[in-house]
C-alpha cells in the first residue's frame, strides 16, 4: 500500500524499516524512490516537484520496509511549506535511516545540507539515525568533467557514500545494502562530533570540496553552451519562440492528425456501430435508447468528445509538457520572463506551476508551495485557475476553432494571455502581503531519459483518463437524459435572457453551461455542431475559457486556502466569462452593425 498525502503527520509504519530520503531540490530523490518502490511519483527537472511526502514499500533481499519521499529543502530552517513538511518529517524521529542524496554535480550547496544532517541525526535527535549518502547524478558530472574522490568525501562524511545513476538503476541495490546495513549495525552506533554554527559548517565545506572534488578544466559541451544561450534575452527571446512554435506544432497538427486520420473513423465505423449493437439487443427505441445512443448519446459523444476530440490533444501536450520538464528548460523560460513577471509582483520561477497548468490546474495549484509567500501561492493559483486553459480545454478549442479559423484560436490565447497580465496586476495590488524573492535555481540542461520520460507521460495520460474522462461520459450522459425528458428546454428559457440576449448564442448553447459545471472543457463541446458564426463561436469560447473551474480544482483549491477564497476564485471567474463574454459579443455587434 502506498499514500501520498498533503499533511506530514507519517502513520506509524507496519513492519520492517523506515527510511526517509532527503536531500536538496532537484537531485533526483524522487525518481530513486520510483525505482526502489515502483510507486509512481512525479520528478521533474526542476526544483519543487514534490511537495508533500510520499510512502511506498520496498523489498530488497528478503528485507522490506517504507520509503519516505521527502520534498527538496534547501537548509533545515522552515522557509517554505515544502520545507516544514521535511523538517516535521525528521522531529517526528519515526525512521531508522536517513538517505540523503547528493547531486555530484552541485557537491559544494549539497555537503551544507549534509553536515546540517549529520549535526541533527547525531545530536538533536533523542536516538542518533543512521545515515547514508548517495552520490547521484554522476554520469553528468563525469561529463562536466567533476571528479569526485568518494572513498575521501566518505571519511569527511562519516557515513557511506554510494554513487549512484538514479535513472539508470546504477547504484541503489549498493544503496539499499549498505542502509539495511547500518541500520542493522546501529548497536555500536558512534559518530565523531558536528559543529552547530554555519559559519564552521561553511568552513568545513570549502575544505571538503578542495580535497574531495577536481574539476577538469575543458570546453563546454553543446549542452551547457545552449543551456546558457537560453537565458539570454538574445538569442533566449528567439529560441524561446522557436520552442513555443514546435511545441504548437505538435500538440495542434499532431493532435489534428491523429484525431482525424486515426481516432474519428476508428468511433465513427468501429466502436459507435458496435455498440449500438449490443445496444439494440436490449432496447431499440425510446428514452433510453436515445440516452445511450441518440445523437448526443452517451455511448455516441460521450465516446467521441472525450477519447476522439481531446485525449488526442492531452497526450500530445503531455508528451511535450515532459520532455520540456525534464531537459530542464522551463526554469529558463523563467529566467527570460523574470522581469516581465516581477512587474506584477510575482517572481519568474512561477512560471514552472504556470505552465504546468496548461495541463491541469490541479498539478499547478499543489505546485504554488514551492513558492515562499503566501500572497505569491495565491496569486499564482488563482491566475491558473482564472485564466490558463488546461490541455483538456485546449483540445475542445482546437476542435471548435482550429477548423473554422487559425485566428480565432490564436485570438482566445491572445485574451488568455492579457488576463494573465491584467489579472496579475490587479491581484498584486488587491491580495495584502508582499512577495519575497525566489532563489530560481537553473538546473543542468539534460538530454531527457527516454524510459523516465515514457513512465511519466504514461502516468499523466493514465490520470486524466480515470480522473477526467469518467466525469466527462457521465455529464454527457446527464446532458442526454435532460434533453431527452424535456428539462433542458425550460433551463433553457430561463436562462434564455442570459444565453440568447447578452451572450447572443443559441438555446442549445445552454447545456454547455450546464456541463461545464463538471468540467470546464465540457462548456465548449455541445457548441461544436451548432453552426456557429464566428463572432458567436469566438463569444462561446472567452466564456468557456473563463467558466467556471472544474469541481476537483475547486475542490483543490478549498483545501489548499480554505473555502471563501475557493468560493471568491470559482465565483470571479465564473462572472468574467459572462460579463467578458457578453461584452465582446455586443461589442463586435455593433461594429458589424456600423461596417455592414
Ligand atoms: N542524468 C541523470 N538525470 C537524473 C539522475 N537522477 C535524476 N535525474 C533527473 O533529474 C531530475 C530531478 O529528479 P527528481 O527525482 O524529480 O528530483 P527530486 O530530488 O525529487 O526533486 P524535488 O522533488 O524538486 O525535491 C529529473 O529530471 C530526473 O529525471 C541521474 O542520476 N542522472
Ligand atoms: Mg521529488
Amino acid at each position: 500500500m502506498n499514500c501520498h498525502s498533503t499533511q506530514s503527520e507519517l502513520e506509524p509504519k507496519a513492519s520492517g524499516y523506515r527510511i526517509l530520503l532527503m536531500g536538496n531540490p532537484n537531485v533526483g530523490k524522487s525518481v530513486i524512490f520510483s525505482k526502489l518502490t515502483g510507486v509512481e511519483v512525479e520528478s521533474a527537472n526542476y526544483t519543487g516537484t514534490t511537495i508533500s511526502f510520499t510512502k511506498g514499500d520496498w523489498q530488497f533481499r528478503g528485507k522490506q520496509g517504507d520509503l519516505i519521499d521527502v520534498p527538496g529543502t534547501y537548509s533545515l530552517d522552515a522557509s517554505s511549506e515544502a520545507e516544514k513538511v521535511a523538517i516535521d518529517m525528521l522531529k517526528q524521529e519515526a525512521a531508522d535511516a536517513i538517505v540523503v542524496v547528493l547531486d555530484a554535480t552541485n557537491l559544494e550547496r549539497n555537503l551544507f545540507f549534509a553536515s546540517q544532517i549529520q549535526h541533527l541525526s547525531t545530536e538533536i535527535l533523542k536516538k542518533p539515525i543512521p545515515v547514508i549518502f548517495a552520490l547521484n547524478m554522476i554520469d553528468v558530472a563525469k561529463r562536466q568533467g567533476i571528479d569526485i574522490d568518494v572513498d575521501s568525501l566518505q571519511e569527511y562524511l562519516d557515513a557511506p557514500v554510494i554513487s549512484t545513476v538514479a535513472v539508470r538503476n546504477i547504484g541503489l541495490s549498493e544503496l539499499m545494502e549498505a542502509t539495511i546495513h547500518s541500520i542493522e549495525e546501529n548497536a555500536s552506533f558512534q559518530k565523531k562530533e558536528w559543529s552547530k554554527s554555519e559559519d564552521d559548517r561553511w568552513i568545513w565545506v570549502g575544505k571538503v570540496i578542495r580535497e574531495v572534488q577536481q574539476v577538469e578544466h575543458r570546453h563546454p559541451t553543446w549542452l551547457e553552451k545552449l543551456g546558457d544561450a537560453t537565458m539570454r534575452p538574445f538569442p533566449g527571446i528567439p529560441i524561446a519562440f522557436l520552442v513555443m512554435s514546435i511545441a504548437l506544432g505538435i500538440v495542434v497538427g499532431g493532435g489534428k492528425g491523429l484525431r482525424g486520420a486515426i481516432l474519428l473513423p476508428l468511433v465513427h465505423r468501429v466502436i459507435v456501430p458496435f455498440l449500438d449493437r449490443v445496444v439494440q439487443l436490449f432496447v431499440t427505441e425510446g428514452i433510453l435508447y436515445n440516452v445511450l445512443m441518440g445523437e448526443y448519446g452517451m455511448l455516441v459523444k460521450g465516446i467521441e468528445w472525450p477519447f476522439a476530440l481531446i485525449l488526442p490533444y492531452v497526450l500530445l501536450f503531455y508528451v511535450v509538457l515532459s520532455f520540456m520538464e525534464d531537459s530542464g528548460y522551463l526554469p529558463r523560460l523563467g529566467v527570460l520572463v523574470d522581469g516581465v513577471f516581477r512587474k506584477i509582483g510575482i517572481q519568474g520561477g512561477n512560471i514552472v506551476p504556470m505552465i504546468m497548468g496548461y495541463g491541469c490546474a490541479i498539478p499547478a495549484i499543489l505546485g504554488t508551495r514551492a513558492a515562499t509567500t503566501q500572497k505569491e501561492r495565491l496569486m499564482v493559483a488563482s491566475m491558473v485557475t482564472f485564466t490558463v486553459p488546461c490541455a483538456a480545454q485546449t483540445g475542445a478549442f482546437i476542435a471548435l476553432l482550429g477548423d473554422h479559423s487559425v485566428f480565432l484560436l490564436i485570438a482566445v490565447y491572445l485574451v488568455s494571455f492579457i488576463a494573465i497580465l491584467v489579472s496579475g496586476m490587479m491581484l498584486n495590488r488587491f491580495i495584502p502581503g508582499k512577495s519575497d524573492p525566489m532563489l530560481l535555481e537553473i538546473p543542468n540542461l539534460l538530454l531527457p531519459d527516454r524510459q523516465t520520460l515514457i513512465k511519466k507521460i504514461k502516468l499523466r495520460v493514465k490520470h486524466f483518463i480515470v480522473e477526467a474522462e469518467v466525469p466527462m461520459v457521465l455529464g454527457v450522459g446527464f446532458a442526454a437524459l435532460l434533453a431527452e425528458t424535456g428539462a433542458l428546454v425550460q433551463v433553457g428559457v430561463v436562462l434564455s435572457p442570459l444565453v440568447e440576449g447578452w451572450l447572443g448564442l443559441p438555446p442549445e448553447a445552454t447545456l454547455g453551461l450546464i456541463l461545464g459545471i463538471v468540467r470546464r472543457e465540457l462548456a465548449v463541446l455541445p457548441l461544436l455542431e451548432l453552426g456557429l458564426s464566428g463572432i458567436q463561436l469566438f463569444t462561446g469560447a472567452v466564456v468557456a475559457l473563463f467558466y467556471m473551474p472544474c469541481l476537483a480544482v475547486l475542490g483543490v483549491l478549498v483545501k489548499e486556502f480554505g473555502a471563501k477564497i475557493g468560493l471568491l476564485v470559482g465565483l470571479g471567474t465564473t462572472i468574467s466569462a459572462f460579463v467578458l463574454g457578453g461584452l465582446f459579443f455586443q461589442i463586435a455587434n455593433i461594429v458589424t452593425a456600423i461596417i455592414g
